[in-house]
């Protein structure tokens, strides 16, 4: 009998509130690696034995040796991957793939270039996809089909929680096949999947304190579980930022400190639901020699259409709202995080 009745946890780490990762194993023997569990992409990659050694971002963290691994099946398919936030490159390669005891065969791409921002900053080794098969580079089914295809999980769907405090144990956990009552209060409120295939729903408004600021006429959001913060239109977050009194300076918008506690909470209006964040949720309060730092955890980001304009709601929002993507039905379900 399935000591966990179908569900299979994985605890994740949680650094500084803003990388949030749980092990994975590739290849027999296990060759262990730390990855984010990504509902913004599809694919699952590692950096490669056979980076290049001026990929710095590579060889300071754990590399997939092919020739170590008796199970490994080669593919050599070229593989790239864009992010906002940088490139991947490398090759497709097949082998044991092993999420929270549960082994599948999967194709995944060795990294052999990482674009050095910002993946020299990432506690993490690689990537998991969590979305859509559709989305997926190079047609690959993703790791979660591959499991779903097993019929081993009590219900199609995962979980996530993230933990607001760096020092809590776990830092966070993933769900597959159910929703774990220790990490949320209180009912879920779903909503549908905006478009088929990917992990996007509707704002049907943004108000900070009282009144509505943004998208009154509907705008789209991707709830992104590899994102550690919420990111709108560029023009609609300095708007943001100014309304609140946050300056931007090379590394994003930082407020005094001392004005932190009289911040208004930012209401994102989904599926008739009001997802209310407070300063808790979107300042991070770094204590530093110089004195304290305030960092206000939303960036602007302009996404090019057909994809954009778009908001992004990431790690944030998600320590606040514990998340359910229901792949059975299509439809994202949040409840209010302990
Ligand atoms: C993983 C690539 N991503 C990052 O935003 C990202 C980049 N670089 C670093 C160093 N960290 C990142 N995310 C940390 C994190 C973990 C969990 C929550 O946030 C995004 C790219 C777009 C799709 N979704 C994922």
């Amino acid at each position: 009998a399935d000591p966990n009745n179908g569900t299979v946890p994985t605890p994740l780490t949680n650094y500084l509130d803003t990388q949030y990762f749980g092990e994975i194993s590739i290849g027999s023997p296990a060759q262990m690696f730390n990855v984010v569990f990504d509902t913004g992409s599809a694919n699952l990659w590692v950096p490669s034995q056979s980076c290049s050694p001026f990929s710095t971002a590579c060889f300071t963290h754990n590399r997939y040796d092919s020739s170590r691994s008796h199970t490994h099946v080669s593919n050599g398919t070229g593989f790239s991957i864009n992010y906002a936030s940088g490139t991947i490159r490398g090759f497709l390669s097949e082998d044991v793939v092993v999420v929270g005891g549960l082994p599948v065969v999967q194709v995944f791409a060795e990294a052999t270039s990482l674009s050095a921002m910002p993946f020299i900053f990432a506690k993490f080794d690689g990537v998991l996809g969590m979305g859509y098969p559709n989305v997926a580079v190079d047609g690959i089914t993703p790791v979660f089909d591959r499991i779903m295809s097993q019929h081993v999980l009590k219900e199609e769907v995962f979980s996530i929680y993230y933990s607001r405090d760096p020092k809590h144990s776990p830092g966070g956990e993933l769900l597959l096949g159910g929703t774990d009552p220790n990490y949320y209060t209180g009912n879920f409120n779903y909503m549908e999947t905006r478009e088929m295939g990917k992990w996007e729903v509707t704002i049907k408004g943004v108000s900070v304190g009282a009144e509505m600021m943004f998208c009154a006429e509907g705008c789209t959001a991707v709830i992104d579980t590899g994102s550690s913060y919420i990111t709108g239109p560029a023009s609609s977050v300095s708007m943001l930022m100014k309304t609140i009194g946050a300056q931007l300076d090379e590394t994003g918008y930082k407020i005094n400190c001392e004005t932190v506690k009289m911040l208004p909470s930012v209401t994102f209006h989904l599926g008739g639901h009001e997802y209310s964040l407070t300063h808790e949720d979107y300042i991070i309060w770094q204590s530093q020699i110089e004195g304290d730092v305030c960092i206000v955890t939303f960036r602007g980001l302009d996404v090019p259409p057909p994809t954009g304009p778009i908001w992004i709601l990431g790690a944030n929002f998600i320590a606040r709202y514990y998340t359910e993507f229901d792949r059975r039905n299509n439809r994202i379900g949040f409840a209010t995080a302990v």
